[in-house]
């Protein structure tokens, strides 16, 4: 106690203090000096009340799982979540606790459930981080309302119609990739019976055959949203980076998709605006895209059918256009680039992926290369197919052999790698199984574990037997219903036809054109779970053929 000049002593008058000051004080003065201790019991309490408190809490899977989403966003940056859920669901069985509030099944039946049009389980906030955020486009919008107004006018340039309509400018591409690919066929001059991969003094030229479908896959995208080539088969690289940027952007979207509310601070946050390097706006597909919004307007050119892409023809960005003038409060100005330039990162990475695996498990199976190889000689060779240039869509139809080893490659190696996840349906939840699942909870397949499902694909499901699909016809068409390469329901992959249209047209013809060896048959390609499974390694030495002469 102080004193006045005068030595009385003050007395502090009690009334005046405020009994919450001093409760505040003593709180900030102890957790001043126990937050040390005080910081981790608080979050072990909070780990333990979401471990046992939760309605999950009888579901089995990876303790850590259950108390905290650190366990997902470890498992993501992994890349290997395709991998390890297979993993997971064999050690834990069919229904696997993968988060505090997340569940992940591996039972086709209930993919199909989750997945159908109507049943009202809708995308989860993983996809509100993926661009643009200010504008979602087909793939990111979450407002399940707003989703079905921009598929409406979207689905119409998708149609298979309108994609055939556009096949000759997948066919030029085409022509290029494999002119392109001449390039690196072995000098048969040089070469041993036994396809040596030196020859001489000469080294057989190496060919990164995942590397150049990517670029088509990406040159076939542009051709088909902006009426124009990117230019990486011209380039025989990836111009800029700019492919590479995409998937460090998809991997970023992995991650941070599991912890939405982080994205502010990172990607949204205005900072990145300044710096050049983050800045999304740079990237080449992104300056494409904007050039070519700005070279049509105004848009009523191409209300007027006179396409202003340039050559006339109606690309998937003239047909927005469109759709746009026709209702634009329906479909926004803004929908005309978010859904064309969202084409690309939806639809370059999914089709390669696709295409790598085909080549790869086909490859790497002598019998069924043999096979594949003898059936597209047959065809020539009784005209089905020509013995030179493109390959028309019905054409590849006609090779059953082939369709098999596609599906089959779809079913073992889906592009999709991470899971697709829903959630259970508003106000009252979901029973799956004889289980209560309430509104909110996370529910996820993944297309890597459903597709190894024995009771539908057989004891085999392990393994690329291309067979399995031409054994028995109705057998066959059940396998179908359960395949999830392309999502389901609302969601469906809008680009699906366009990625069978182009991968039905170019594998055949390559197989018909080139003999391909492996540079490295047991070394596994390297296969990185973003999203979308992006594969590196598909290394090979080729040759020209005379296919069925
Ligand atoms: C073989 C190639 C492809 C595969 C395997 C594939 C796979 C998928 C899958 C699994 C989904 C559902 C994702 C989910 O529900 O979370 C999806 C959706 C989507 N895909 Fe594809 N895709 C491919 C090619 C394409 C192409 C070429 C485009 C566009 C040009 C495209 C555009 C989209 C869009 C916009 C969505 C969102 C659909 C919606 O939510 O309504 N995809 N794709």
């Amino acid at each position: 106690m102080d004193s006045t000049p005068n030595g009385k002593m003050i007395v502090p008058d009690e009334g005046t203090i405020s009994p919450v000051r001093i409760f505040l004080n003593f709180t900030l003065l102890f957790v001043g000096t126990y937050w040390a201790i005080l910081v981790p019991a608080f979050l072990i309490a909070r780990m333990g009340y979401r471990r046992y408190a939760s309605p999950l809490r009888s579901i089995p899977g990876p303790f850590l799982a259950s108390c905290t989403r650190l366990w997902k966003i470890r498992s993501t940056i992994g890349e290997n979540t395709h991998w390890e859920h297979i993993d997971l669901h064999r050690k834990y069985g069919p229904v696997v606790r993968i988060g505090p509030n997340e569940v992940s099944f591996s039972s086709p039946h209930v993919a199909r459930n989750l997945l159908s049009a109507g049943k009202r389980f809708y995308k989860t906030d993983f996809y509100s981080v993926f661009p643009p955020p200010e504008n979602p486009d087909i793939f990111t919008e979450i407002r399940e309302q707003v989703h079905a107004m921009k598929k409406k006018v979207a689905n119409v340039p998708y149609s298979m119609a309108a994609m055939r309509q556009l096949s000759p400018f997948i066919d030029d591409t085409i022509e290029f990739l494999v002119s392109r690919m001449g390039g690196f066929c072995t000098d048969p001059t040089t070469v041993s019976k036994e396809g040596a991969p030196f020859i001489g003094k000469k080294p057989q030229p190496i060919l990164d055959l995942g590397d150049w479908l990517h670029y088509f896959a990406f040159d076939v995208l542009g051709e088909i949203a902006f009426g124009r080539s990117f230019g990486f088969l011209a380039a025989g690289v990836d111009k800029e980076n700019a492919i590479r940027t995409i998937d460090n952007s998809q991997k970023y979207n992995g991650i941070i998709g599991q912890i939405p509310e982080l994205d502010v601070f990172l990607r949204r946050n205005p900072i990145c605006k300044y710096i050049p390097a983050l800045d999304p706006a740079n990237n080449l597909i992104t300056r494409i895209a904007k050039e070519e919004m700005a070279k049509r307007r105004p848009f009523e050119i191409e209300r007027e059918g006179k396409g202003a892409g340039g050559d006339g023809r109606e690309d998937l960005m003239a047909s927005l256009i469109k759709g746009h003038l026709k209702d634009p409060q329906k479909f926004h100005e803004g929908d005309i680039f978010a859904v064309a330039h969202g084409a690309i990162f939806a639809g370059s990475d999914s089709t390669a992926s696709t295409m790598q695996s085909f080549f790869w498990l086909t490859l790497t199976a002598p019998r069924v290369y043999a096979a594949l190889k003898a059936e597209i000689d047959a065809a020539v060779a009784s005209g089905a197919i020509p013995a030179a240039g493109n390959i028309e869509w019905t054409q590849s139809q006609g090779l059953p052999y082939f369709q098999a080893c596609l599906k089959e490659a779809m079913r073992l190696r889906p592009a999709v790698g991470l899971n697709i996840t829903r959630y259970a349906p508003a106000p009252d939840g979901v029973e799956i199984d004889g289980r209560h699942y309430p509104a909110g909870t996370r529910l996820a397949v993944n297309g890597w574990v459903l597709h190894r499902d024995q009771a539908v694909f057989g004891s085999d499901a392990e393994f690329f037997r291309p067979e399995r699909w031409l054994d028995d016809e109705e057998n066959a068409r059940v396998m179908e219903r359960y395949m999830f390469q392309f999502g389901g329901g609302a969601h469906v992959c809008i680009g699906r036809n366009l990625a069978l249209l182009e991968i039905n047209k170019v594998c055949p013809r390559l197989l018909r054109d080139f003999d391909f060896q492996l540079v490295n048959p047991t070394r596994e390609i390297k296969a990185k779970a973003t999203f979308f499974v992006v594969q590196e390694g598909l290394q090979v030495y080729i040759s020209r053929r005379d296919a069925g002469l």
